[in-house]
Formats: C-alpha cells, structure tokens, sequence
C-alpha cells in the first residue's frame, strides 16, 4: 500500500516537475519574444526592419523562413523597402511580398484577423510560400496578421522544419504580442520614411533636391570604388533662363522646368539619380555607365530640348540646354580607391562637370562639353 503510494507520488512528482519546466521554457520563449518585438519596434528605417524580421528573426529562433506580407495601400512600399538596392531585392524579394490592393485583392481577402496555426496555414495561406527554396522542408507554420486599428495591413508567416513546432490549438499569446510590435514598426518606419522622402524632394519638379543628391553621390560612389565600376555625372543648365522668365512670366518658367525633368527621367534607367540642384540646374548621376555612353545620353536630352515647343497663352518658343560631363575614372581620381574619399572625390567630380558646364556655355550654349583631365585640371 505504502508503496503504491509511494509510487504515486513520484509519478505526481515527475508531472509537477515536467509542467514546472514547461513553465519556466514558455516563459523563457515569452522573454525572448518580447526582446525581439521591442528590437522591431526600435528598428529606424524599413531597411533595419526588413533584415530584422527575415534575417535575424530566422536564425535567432531557429526557423526555416519567414514570410512577410504587406498590403500596399501607397504604392511606394516597395521603393521604400528595397530603395535602389537590387542585391536585397533578389535577396528577399520571395520573402517580402509587396501586395497591390487591385491586382493582389483575391489573396488579400484571405487575410484573417485571428492567427492560424497547423495545417491549415498550408491550405490557406500556401500562396505565401511559392518562391521560397526552403519549401520543401517547411513541416509546421504559423500565421499572424498585422492589424493596425483593427485594419489588416499584411501578415506573417512563421515557418518551421520541426512538424510540432506550431500546432493547432496550443497559447499564440506571445506570437500575437509580436505580430502587434511587428505592425507597429512596419507603419512606423514606413511613414517616417516618406517623411524623409518628402524633405529629399524638389516641390517644383518632384524629383530629389541637392541634399539627397550629394547623400546618394557618396554611395554611388563607394559602390563603385567596391566593384571597380564606372560612373558618370553630368550637369544640365537652361540657357538664358532669365530671359525665359522675362519674357514670358515665371509661370511658364517653372513649366519649362517640370517639362525638362519629365524629359530627363524618361531618357534615363530608373537607377540613375535625377536632382535638382539649383534654379535652373539639374544634376543626373549615372552608375556603371562609360563616358562614352553618357556623352550618347547627354546628346539625346539636349536635342529633345531643343527641339520641344513650349506654349504659353497662345505664343509659342523653343530653349535649349548646356550640359557639362565628368567620369569617376579619371585618372586621378580612381586611384584613391577608398571608400573614406567619397566625400573629397564626390566634391571633386562634381566640381568637374561644372566646368564642362561653364565651357559648355562659354563656347556659345546649346552643347555638351566633357571634362578633360589634360586641359581643366582643378
Ligand atoms: N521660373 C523659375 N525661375 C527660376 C527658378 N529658380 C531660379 N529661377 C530663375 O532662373 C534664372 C537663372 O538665371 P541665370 O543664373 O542668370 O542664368 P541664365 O539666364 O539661364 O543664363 P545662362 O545659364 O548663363 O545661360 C534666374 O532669373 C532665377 O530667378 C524657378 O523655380 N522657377
């Protein structure tokens, strides 16, 4: 009898102690969690935040992928996760899915407000998974919306090779805590990211001012040092702009001035950097582009220029532009090689297609002028 007790009370013992570890696990588990989340929430741009949740987060709790989904109502969320980053692009474009509220308005209505656990994650939401290379070895998933004021802005996917590791039926407490700080810190940076945008931006012509221009110039710059590649900046100048304004009123100059950034934007790659620099100044950076190739460009916007009619109340008149070209293989200025000089050798590239420029308008207006290390050395 007393044995049997005995007995009993050790197999009560081990269950106590087996719940008792359960405990102090989950509550582990909750504490790293939550670590994340507030990590997530700290995040400062969506660039932080996308390598967080689908790098960091994958390797930090042993999962097999993670999936994000975000429902783009703004139609910038993609520029504003991937920037002129291709690398993160090929990177994460399987695993950050930029969803359009037309044409992804199917998927989107699948999208439930409650998380989802075990297998029916699979027959739901497998859409998500399609262009991950780990599909293969996914056994378990989790799925989390993100809600902001009760609104479905995107969702999770938590993915794992271990087939027990998200069941149905078991607590999602800590899982809903951090899909909650995931929505947060998705809608936070993004918005803190237009913002920036905005304060980049030419009012007038909507394409980046000088600021963001000379920012962005340094990284092409390193970029280039990196991969022993080209690039080339030019400098493009109404001529007689005064007069234009003068004779015709401010209103048509500032026409004038929208007309040529559409011209210049629709002539370039989507990854060349089109800035306003002064008045009637713009600036185009051109990564791993040759001289050669950029003077051909230059040629083209300074005959479609010229050869574009402007109207303003029933008077009709045509401009022309200058433009002045400098290349980062100069030869001094390739040698220096570190990516430390950005600063000094963007400064210098830049002082150099202004004196193409300069040449280019002296020698009467209406051309391009390259800068020559031989004849304008600075
Ligand atoms: N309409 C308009 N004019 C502007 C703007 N910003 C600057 N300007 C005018 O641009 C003119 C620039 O004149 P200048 O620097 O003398 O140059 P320019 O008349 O183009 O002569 P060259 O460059 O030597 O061919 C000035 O009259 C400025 O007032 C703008 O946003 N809109």
């Amino acid at each position: 009898m007393i044995s049997l007790i005995h007995s009993r009370n050790r197999l009560l013992q081990n269950k106590l102690n087996e719940l008792i570890k359960q405990a102090k696990d989950n509550e582990k588990k909750q504490e790293l969690y939550e670590a994340f989340g507030f990590e997530v929430i700290g995040a400062n741009s969506p660039e932080e935040l996308r390598n967080l949740l689908l790098s960091d987060f994958v390797t930090r709790f042993q999962l097999k992928d993670v999936v994000l989904s975000f429902i783009d109502r703004h139609q910038d969320a993609e520029r504003l996760f991937f920037g002129h980053d291709e690398e993160a692009r090929i990177n994460y474009e399987k695993r950050l899915l930029i969803l359009d509220i037309v044409k992804d308005a199917g998927v989107i209505a699948s999208f439930i407000k409650e998380p989802l656990l075990g297998r029916a994650v699979f027959e739901k939401y497998c859409w998500m998974m399609t262009g991950l290379i780990t599909r293969d070895q996914i056994k378990s998933a989790a799925y989390l919306p993100l809600l902001r004021s009760g609104r479905i802005i995107g969702a999770m996917l938590l993915l794992s090779h271990d087939g027990n590791r998200f069941p149905q039926g078991v607590g999602t407490l800590f899982l809903q805590k951090l899909s909650a700080m995931t929505a947060i810190a998705v809608e936070n940076c993004l918005n803190q990211q237009r913002l920036k945008e905005i304060s980049y931006q030419d009012v007038l012509t909507q394409v980046y001012n000088r600021r963001y221009f000379d920012l962005r110039l340094n990284d092409e710059i390193a970029r280039s040092i990196r991969r022993d590649d080209d690039l080339t900046c030019m400098f493009l100048d109404v001529d007689h702009f005064k007069k234009i304004n003068d004779t015709y009123g401010h209103q048509a100059g500032d026409q004038v001035l929208i007309s040529l950034v559409s011209q210049i934007k629709n002539q370039v790659r989507a990854c060349d950097i089109v800035a306003r620099y002064g008045g009637e100044e713009f600036v185009v950076a051109l990564p791993a582009t040759t001289l050669q190739i950029a003077h051909e460009i230059a040629e083209r916007l300074r005959q479609t220029a010229s050869s574009t009619m402007h109207r303003v109340q029933g008077r009709q008149f045509q401009i022309s532009i200058s433009i002045g070209i400098a290349n980062l293989r100069s030869a001094d200025m390739f040698q220096q090689r570190d990516e430390q000089d950005c600063n000094i050798i963007s400064t210098m590239l830049l002082a150099r297609a202004d004196k193409a420029l300069y040449r280019a308008k002296a020698s009467g207006r209406n051309q391009i002028a390259v800068f020559t290390y031989d004849t304008e050395l600075l």
